[in-house]
C-alpha cells in the first residue's frame, strides 16, 4: 500500500491493517463464492429435463424460462442468460422435446464432442430450476455483502474509530497560533480601514471580538476560525504547514486507512479558535469529507476536547421532537495533549466540548478522498482502491451524499433559470422528473450506508503512536519526508490547498465551487498553493 513503507512503523502501539495483503485475500474469496455460487453450485443442481416434454403452450414457455446464471467477462455485472447443460440422449428423446432443444444454444466442448461420435445420439440438456438460479445468485450477493460489509479491512477497522497520533511539537503549535493571531490581526486591519468601503463583506463580524476571525464560514455549524487560502496567511506560513502536513499527516492517513497520498484533498483546512467568555462550544454534527483531522494547539484552558458520539439509539427513536444525542452516548471524549492529532472518518457524529475557560485553538482539516483527480480533463484515476471506495461504507454513504446535493443543486439552478417552470404533468418522462428518483435513490443510499456502518462497526479511540514518543515519532516522519520527497512526483502527493472548498459529482467530477472559492478566486490562482 505505502510505495515507500510507512516510517512511523516502529512506534505504533496497534496493529493497523496489512491493506494489501488483506484486499488480495478478500479478492481471493470473492472469486472463490463467485465461482461456487454462479457455476459449481448451479451445476450440481443441474437435473434432466422431465421425461415428457411440455405438450401445451403453457409448459413449453416453463420449459424455455429455465435459466441458469452466468456473468460477463470482468465479473463485474451478472445477469441471467439461458445454459443448457448438455447430457447425450437419442433421436427420438430429442424428436419429442421438440422446438426445446432448438434453444440449447451453449454446449461444454468435450460433451459436444461426444454426442458428434456417437451418431445416434445427440446433445439434450440439464437445466437448472428457476428457483435453484435465484437462491444460487441470493447466495452470491449475500456472500459478497457480507464479505464487503463485515470482513473488507476498509470497512472492519476505521468505519467508528477514532484514533489520536502526534502532528506537531509544542514549539510548533506556539508558531501556528501566532500566525493565526498575525492573520487576525491583517483581517482586522483590513476591515477596520474600509469602513466606509462597502466591498468587504463580513466586515462587521470581523471588527467584532475576537477581531479578524470568522465568524460565519460554515453556515451551519460556524466556527470562529481562519482558512487558510482565504484568510491573509503569507506564502511561507502555508509552504510551512505543506511540509508539516506531507511529511506526517499525509503518510499516517496512506496507512491507517489504506489510500494513496495522491488521492487526498484538503477540502477546507483551518484554525479554530474557542475562548470561555465568546464561542465555547460546538453542537454535535458530522463533517463534510471522508476524513477529518484535528491537532490541538495549545493548553492552559479548562474544560473542552472533543465528544464522539454513538448514535445507534438515533434508528429507534420515536416521537415527535428530533433526536438529541445523550450524554451517555459519548464512546470517546478526547482530551489530547497539545501538539496531538485526531483522525475520524468525517461521518462519525462529534461534537467541541465547551471550555469554561482560557483558548482552544485547533488546526482542523476535512479531508475528501477521491477517486478520480477532480481537476484533471478525463477525470485521471488517482489510483484509488475500489475496496476503499465504492466498497467502503463511509466512502460510498458519502458520495452519494454529495452526488445528492450537487444534482439537487443542478436541479435547482436549472429551474431557476427557466422562466416558465413546467407543471408537475409536463414533467412526467422529462429527465428531470427521472432525476429526482434518482436523487431519491441516493439520499436512500446515503442514510441506509451510514445505519449500516453504525450498527456493524466497533465505535473506539485508540492512540496509536503514543504521545510520549512524539518527538522520535516526528522527527522519524521528517527525515523520511526529506529523504524521499524529491523521487515523489507531485501527483502523487496530497493537495492542501488548490483543490480547497469545491462539490463534487457523484461520479467525483467537479461540480462547483463554494462561494467562498467563488468570492476568492485570485487566491486560488497564486502558484505557491
Ligand atoms: O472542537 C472540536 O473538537 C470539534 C471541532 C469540529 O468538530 C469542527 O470544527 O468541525
Ligand atoms: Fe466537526
Amino acid at each position: 500500500m505505502a510505495p515507500y513503507g510507512y516510517a512511523g512503523e516502529e512506534f505504533l502501539s496497534v496493529e493497523l491493517p496489512n491493506y494489501e495483503m488483506d484486499r488480495l485475500l478478500l479478492m481471493t474469496k470473492l472469486v472463490v463464492g463467485f465461482v461456487a455460487w454462479l457455476v459449481v453450485i448451479p451445476v450440481m443442481l443441474a437435473s434432466p429435463p422431465a421425461a415428457a416434454p411440455p405438450q401445451n403452450a403453457e409448459e413449453k414457455k416453463q420449459g424455455t424460462a429455465n435459466r441458469a446464471t452466468t456473468t460477463t467477462k470482468n465479473g463485474a455485472t451478472t445477469r441471467t442468460k439461458t445454459i443448457k447443460i448438455v447430457e447425450t440422449t437419442t433421436k427420438k428423446k430429442k424428436k419429442e422435446m421438440n422446438g426445446k432443444s432448438k434453444k440449447a444454444n451453449v454446449a461444454p466442448e468435450h460433451s459436444v464432442k461426444k454426442a458428434n461420435k456417437e451418431e445416434s445420439e445427440e446433445p439434450t440438456v440439464k437445466q437448472v430450476s428457476e428457483l435453484a438460479n435465484m437462491l444460487c445468485i441470493l447466495g452470491f450477493m449475500v456472500t459478497f455483502l457480507y464479505m464487503i460489509i463485515v470482513t473488507s479491512p476498509d470497512n472492519r477497522y476505521t468505519t467508528r474509530g477514532v484514533f489520536e497520533a502526534p502532528l506537531f511539537t509544542r514549539e510548533e503549535c506556539d508558531h501556528l497560533v501566532d500566525m493565526a493571531e498575525t492573520v487576525a490581526q491583517r483581517n482586522y486591519e483590513a476591515a477596520a480601514a474600509s469602513e466606509a468601503n462597502a466591498t468587504i463583506k463580513d466586515r462587521d463580524l470581523l471588527v467584532m471580538e475576537p477581531v479578524g476571525w470568522q465568524k460565519k464560514r460554515h453556515e451551519v455549524h460556524s466556527t470562529t476560525d481562519l482558512n487558510v487560502i482565504t484568510d491573509p496567511f503569507s506564502k511561507s506560513d502555508r509552504q510551512w504547514i505543506k511540509e508539516k502536513l506531507n511529511a506526517r499527516l499525509a503518510p499516517t492517513i496512506e496507512r491507517l486507512y489504506g489510500v494513496p497520498q495522491g488521492s487526498i484533498r484538503a477540502n477546507d483546512i483551518f484554525v479554530i479558535r474557542y475562548d470561555g467568555n465568546r464561542q465555547a462550544s460546538l453542537n454535535p454534527h458530522t463533517d463534510d469529507g471522508d476524513v477529518t483531522f484535528s491537532a490541538l494547539l495549545s493548553d492552559g484552558f479548562t474544560g473542552g476536547g472533543t465528544n464522539y458520539y454513538d448514535r445507534r439509539n438515533q434508528y429507534y427513536h420515536t416521537g415527535n421532537t428530533p433526536y438529541q444525542p445523550q450524554p451517555d452516548e459519548v464512546f470517546a471524549h478526547v482530551l489530547p495533549q497539545i501538539g496531538q492529532m485526531t483522525l475520524f472518518r468525517s461521518p462519525i457524529l462529534h461534537e467541541g466540548v465547551q471550555v469554561k475557560k482560557g483558548r482552544r485553538y485547533l488546526l482542523i482539516g476535512f479531508l475528501s478522498v477521491d477517486n478520480v483527480d477532480p481537476w484533471s480533463e478525463d477525470n485521471k484515476s488517482t489510483g484509488l482502491s475500489w475496496f476503499a471506495s465504492w466498497f467502503s461504507l463511509n466512502w460510498a454513504s458519502v458520495r452519494f451524499k454529495t452526488g445528492y446535493s450537487a444534482a439537487i443543486t443542478t436541479h435547482n439552478t436549472l429551474k431557476a433559470n427557466q422562466d416558465d417552470w413546467m407543471t408537475a404533468d409536463e414533467q412526467k418522462g422529462d429527465w428531470m422528473s427521472e432525476s429526482t428518483y434518482i436523487r431519491g435513490l441516493f439520499i436512500q443510499f446515503h442514510s441506509h450506508l451510514t445505519m449500516l456502518a453504525d450498527f456493524w462497526n466497533a465505535h473506539f479511540f485508540q492512540q496509536i503512536i503514543p504521545a510520549d514518543q512524539t518527538k522520535p515519532y516526528l522527527e522519524k516522519m521528517d527525515e523520511a519526508y526529506s529523504a524521499r520527497s524529491h523521487k515523489r512526483p507531485s501527483h502523487q502527493l496530497p493537495s492542501w490547498f488548490s483543490g480547497q472548498q469545491v462539490d463534487l459529482n457523484i461520479d467525483g467530477s467537479f461540480h462547483s465551487e463554494w462561494s467562498t472559492r467563488k468570492k476568492n478566486s485570485e487566491k486560488f490562482d497564486r502558484e505557491e498553493i
